[in-house]
């Protein structure tokens, strides 16, 4: 079984375009950014530490190793985890807690590039066999104004998007440049997922063109 360790509706959609069944389950885990923390470095401990987590509530769940059955039942269970974090000048922006924060992000990001760092984590429900990936996308933002802004926000958009914006909406109009993967910035890479997928015998091509 492979279970999708996220709340987020994007991963949710995007995951079903690689993989017929699988099961989701939000993580909950704190997601202050630790002090001096590399961007690098904060992107990839959220995705382990949300697939841990999920893993943990899987693992209370199957019960213990001793039984055979069960012990299958884990051995079969993978955790696919994943952070998306907007970086500029070192700083990472997470989702904004309010206009004003919405604002002072988008005013950081008009008129030049930016990177979208997100990392992906698999791992089996004893948290181990861990494989870790980060992937790093170039986006450009044309110039954008504080009416624009305001008027954005009032789309409702921004609000649970990191960098307080989102590609594949209205956000879209803000973007002149990408280089890297679109779907890493949407919340899951999906080149990354199937080569990580199949690692663990999971082939999207099989999965998806089989009844
Ligand atoms: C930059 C950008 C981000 N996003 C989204 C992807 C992520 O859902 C979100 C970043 O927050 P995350 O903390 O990566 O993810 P999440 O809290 O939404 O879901 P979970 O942790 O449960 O997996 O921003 C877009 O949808 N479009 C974009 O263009």
């Amino acid at each position: 079984m492979l279970v999708l360790a996220s709340a987020s509706p994007r991963r949710k959609e995007l995951l079903g375009t690689l993989v017929k069944e699988f099961a989701v389950c939000p993580a909950d885990i704190d997601e202050t950014p630790h002090e001096a923390e590399a961007a690098h470095d904060y992107v990839t401990r959220m995705a382990l530490e949300k697939a841990q987590a999920v893993a943990e509530q899987y693992r209370q769940k199957t019960g213990a190793h001793s039984d055979q059955n069960l012990t299958f039942k884990r051995e079969r269970c993978v955790i696919l985890a994943s952070d998306t974090s907007v970086v500029v000048d070192e700083e990472v922006l997470g989702k904004p807690v309010s206009f004003d924060d919405a604002k002072r992000m988008l005013r950081l990001l008009s008129g030049r590039s930016h990177q979208v760092m997100t990392s992906l984590c698999l791992c089996d429900v004893d948290g181990e066999h861990v494989q870790l990936t980060n992937v790093v996308t170039d986006v450009s933002f044309r110039s954008i104004s504080d009416v624009e802004i305001a008027q954005y926000w009032r789309t409702g958009e921004p609000q649970d998007k990191a960098g307080a914006y989102a590609i594949q909406g209205l956000g879209a109009v803000f973007v002149s440049h990408l280089s890297g993967s679109y779907s890493a910035v949407v919340g899951l890479p999906l080149y990354e997922t199937s080569q990580l997928l199949a690692l663990y015998g999971i082939h999207s091509l099989e999965e998806i063109s089989h009844e």
